[in-house]
């Protein structure tokens, strides 16, 4: 507790007679997500630690994602800030529904078989908060910065551009969990005018 350590720090321990060393990747501040890197921190009581084993190692990590699970949402989220009037029933099914389940401890997740929501499809008549809402849900993530494509301007007359487009917006995302696992950061990817692109085919 109190102590300070510092991105690039390596750190050697001894457990049951085995000596260990890890190296701190990064430190990230609560709140501080997205203000890019932090050079030092101070372990306090709500420290979360997050270890990846070296590519070599033999060691295996369980349970990682509870630490990360904890962080779904940006600390300094506050639901009257979001702007959004006359929509909280919706915003509430919305988080019960699609973000409920990445609080779940990972055990208990693959234990009961749950599914995380990894679409939503917010309908409705012209200028009634879809696009607003959207936008918000994916600030008070902590996770990336939320990409945000109009339908039209992914649509390319050339053959299979557009295709490719929306393959190159998943890349990212595909890269972090290819990389990370249950660790990935969450991506959010909002498309809006989605009619442009899945139209009705007679
Ligand atoms: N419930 C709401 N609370 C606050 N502002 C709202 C609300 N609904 C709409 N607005 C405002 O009205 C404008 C249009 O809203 P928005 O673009 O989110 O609508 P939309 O449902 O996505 O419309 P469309 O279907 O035409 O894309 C925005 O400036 C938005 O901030």
């Amino acid at each position: 507790m109190n102590q300070v350590m510092s991105s690039g720090q390596r750190v050697t321990f001894e457990y049951h007679m085995t000596a260990y060393i890890f190296t701190v990747n990064q430190v990230i501040m609560k709140g501080q997500e997205n203000s890019g890197d932090v050079e030092r921190g101070m372990i306090s009581n709500d420290t979360s630690f997050i270890f990846e084993a070296a590519n070599t190692s033999s060691i295996k990590f369980v349970n990682q994602h509870e630490a990360a699970s904890s962080n779904v949402l940006r600390d300094d989220f506050n639901p009257q800030s979001l702007g959004i009037g006359g929509l909280g029933e919706q915003f509430a099914y919305i988080c019960r529904r699609a973000l409920l389940s990445r609080f779940v401890p990972l055990q208990m997740f693959h234990k009961l078989g749950i599914n995380h929501v990894k679409g939503l499809l917010l309908y409705g008549p012209p200028g009634t908060g879809k696009t607003l809402m959207a936008n918000q849900i994916g600030k008070i993530l902590n996770g990336k910065e939320p990409k945000v494509v109009r339908g039209p301007d992914i649509v390319s007359e050339m053959i299979g551009k557009t295709e490719k487009n929306i393959r190159d917006l998943f890349a990212d995302a595909e890269n972090d969990q290819r990389k990370h696992g249950d660790q990935s950061k969450h991506h959010v990817i909002i498309f809006d005018e989605i009619d442009a692109i899945c139209k009705v085919k007679y």
